[in-house]
């Protein structure tokens, strides 16, 4: 007979909600009286029930607008903040009351701020790192090893982290995240401030880590090309709620179901032809949208090299930031495609 079981997922969030109290400022002589008699507070619900499962392996991107609440779920997530309502559970344990069993299984990167030592040379940051999570010597030098070399840090390591490159620095903080081979891994906004190269350079180690060490990853970022590079499922929140979860494939099926054919022209005309139509015009290039579950692109294709002379034409697919862009200007999902 057939076993079936059903594996927990690594991560569980459960009704989670976090309300912060903030000081009411009352003005004048009220306001006076009011602090000698006790205070009046706003409840700000930074998160506003929310549930989702990350299984291991899965490299899933939390995104939303500024103050939408990824920071605190995350921190709620790391035991940094304790919920006010639901449940955490990562790899079975409740990270707010079994912060040392959780932080064997976490590596948190905080693209805003290093958890590294600021006055060490990055080698004994690492040093310091190993021995606070007990790694043996040999295994020790054997990660550190590999992870020097993956992420290129040989001719820095000597260095104070003050005087690293914000660049450098972020790989000493992957690499130190990294070191205690955590299940989990949490990068928030890990290439803000970066050159195209260095944020490849830490793109393509992200990738790595998920792909060849397993490495469950939860990436928080307001770059979108870390998202269509590295993430196939995105859940996005607002408002401390979430909008959708789901893979990002299927987010763009749903919201940009279209292609857009760049023509270049011989001679200037408008465009005119069955399954697409003509969005832009500048000069002799022509932009025809259509829509890529209805029609595809050679027949369009060939609709307008029958009509028009045509010198040059691409495909382009939509982008990630224009669906993003609607979702967050109309502050949820759009009821229709654009
Ligand atoms: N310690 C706190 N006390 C009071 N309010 C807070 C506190 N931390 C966060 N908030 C509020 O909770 C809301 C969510 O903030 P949070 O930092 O989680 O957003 P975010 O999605 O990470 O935003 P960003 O993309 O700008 O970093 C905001 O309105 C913020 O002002």
């Amino acid at each position: 007979m057939a076993v079936t079981t059903t594996q927990r997922p690594l991560v569980r969030a459960a009704g989670l909600v976090k309300e912060f109290r903030r000081v009411k400022r009352i003005t004048g002589r009220l306001g006076a009286l009011r602090t000698f008699v006790g205070r009046d507070y706003d409840v700000i619900r930074a998160v506003d029930d929310v549930s989702f499962d990350i299984a291991g392996g899965e490299l899933v991107g939390y995104l939303g607008p500024n103050g939408a609440g990824k920071s605190t779920t995350i921190k709620m997530l790391t035991g940094i903040l304790t919920p006010t309502a639901g449940t955490v559970s990562i790899a079975g344990h409740d990270p707010s009351r079994e912060r040392k069993a959780n932080a064997l299984n976490i590596g948190v990167v905080f693209g805003q701020r290093s958890q590294l030592w600021w006055d060490l040379p990055l080698r004994e940051s690492f040093r310091a790192v190993r021995d606070l999570y007990g790694v043996p010597q040999r295994e020790g030098d054997r990660r550190q090893g590999e992870l020097v070399e993956l992420l290129d840090m040989d001719e820095f390591l000597d260095a104070p982290v003050r005087q690293l490159s914000l660049g450098q620095r972020m790989r000493g903080d992957l690499a130190a995240a990294m070191l205690h081979q955590p299940r989990l891994l949490y990068l928030d906004e890990p290439t803000v401030g970066l050159d195209v190269v260095a944020k490849q350079r830490i793109r393509e180690f992200v990738a790595h880590a998920n792909a060849e060490r397993g490495t469950t990853v939860v990436l928080t970022t307001h770059d979108l090309e870390d998202v269509e590079q590295l993430c196939r499922r995105i859940v996005l929140i607002d408002h401390g709620r979430v909008l959708y979860d789901g893979a990002l494939t299927e987010l763009m099926a749903r919201y940009a179901p279209y292609r857009d054919l760049v023509v270049t022209l011989a001679e200037p005309a408008d465009v005119d032809v069955r399954g697409a139509e003509q969005v832009a015009r500048d000069g002799l290039v022509v932009t025809l949208r259509f829509r890529s579950d209805q029609v595809r692109a050679p027949e369009i294709i060939a609709a307008v090299t029958s009509v028009h002379a045509v010198v040059d034409l691409s495909v382009v697919e939509p982008r990630l930031e224009a669906v993003i862009g609607r979702i967050y200007t109309q502050r949820g999902l759009p009821e229709n495609p654009a």
